[in-house]
């Protein structure tokens, strides 16, 4: 299973958290995020790492020509797209980048708005759930109801669960629904951007035990 820990800041920790497990690891390249992160703060905590951790820059609502520099300029290996972008959207920035994974990450309103991903399935390699917030569009900390979820979403797609996960209630979440990864952010840090790794370490001991 894929393992995402997002919102790394630190170019220190983004090596630990590998180190300790993560497959993935996700920069915040929105502006209004306290997690937001610079070309070259991104170049400095990937540069460390190994080919086969996956380097994923987090975008909303921005346009093709600013990805695409970001993710020229800093080295990333995948885009998630985590605003209002459109199925015709993600089509053309796969037309300009298409060596880069492309993740949609839905923030899930209501179970009916899932049936939304269907629209995305010819044009993204991945699927993100993440829990809706009328204010913050991610890094929330809140839940999905999984058990709701695994009866109502069985999608094609390769999909990342998130939304509010933590090392204490994973095992309860994947004892309800089985995705393909798993995606945390505020349930591992001390304060917005600064992973807490003894939480990281615990989330992997954890998912160990399955
Ligand atoms: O984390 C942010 O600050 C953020 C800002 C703008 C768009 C997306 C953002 N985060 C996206 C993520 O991938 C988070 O990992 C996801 O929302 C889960 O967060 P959490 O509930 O804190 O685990």
């Amino acid at each position: 299973m894929r393992v995402k820990i997002c919102g790394i800041t630190q170019p220190q920790q983004s090596l630990a958290i590998a180190s300790l497990g993560a497959t993935a690891l996700g920069f915040i390249c929105v502006p209004s995020s306290p997690r937001y992160v610079t070309i070259a703060q991104i170049q400095a905590a990937i540069a460390p790492l190994s080919q086969n951790i996956d380097k994923i820059g987090v975008f909303a609502n921005t346009t093709i020509a600013e990805i695409s520099q970001i993710v020229t300029k800093s080295g990333l290996t995948g885009i998630q797209l985590h605003g209002e972008e459109t199925p015709e959207f993600c089509q053309q920035l796969r037309q300009s980048l298409p060596q880069v994974e492309i993740i949609k990450a839905i923030r899930v309103r209501s179970l009916e708005h899932l049936q939304t991903t269907t629209n995305y399935t010819d044009y993204v390699d991945t699927l993100l759930l993440d829990a809706y917030h009328p204010q913050q569009l991610g890094g929330t900390g809140q839940t999905l109801n999984w058990h709701k979820l695994n009866q109502e979403f069985s999608p094609s797609l390769p999909w990342f669960l998130a939304g509010g996960l933590t090392a204490d209630n994973i095992l309860t979440a994947l004892s309800h629904i089985k995705p393909s990864g798993i995606d945390l952010s505020s349930g591992v840090e001390h304060s917005p951007g600064n992973k807490d790794l003894h939480k990281v370490a615990l989330l992997f001991q954890k998912l160990d035990t399955r």
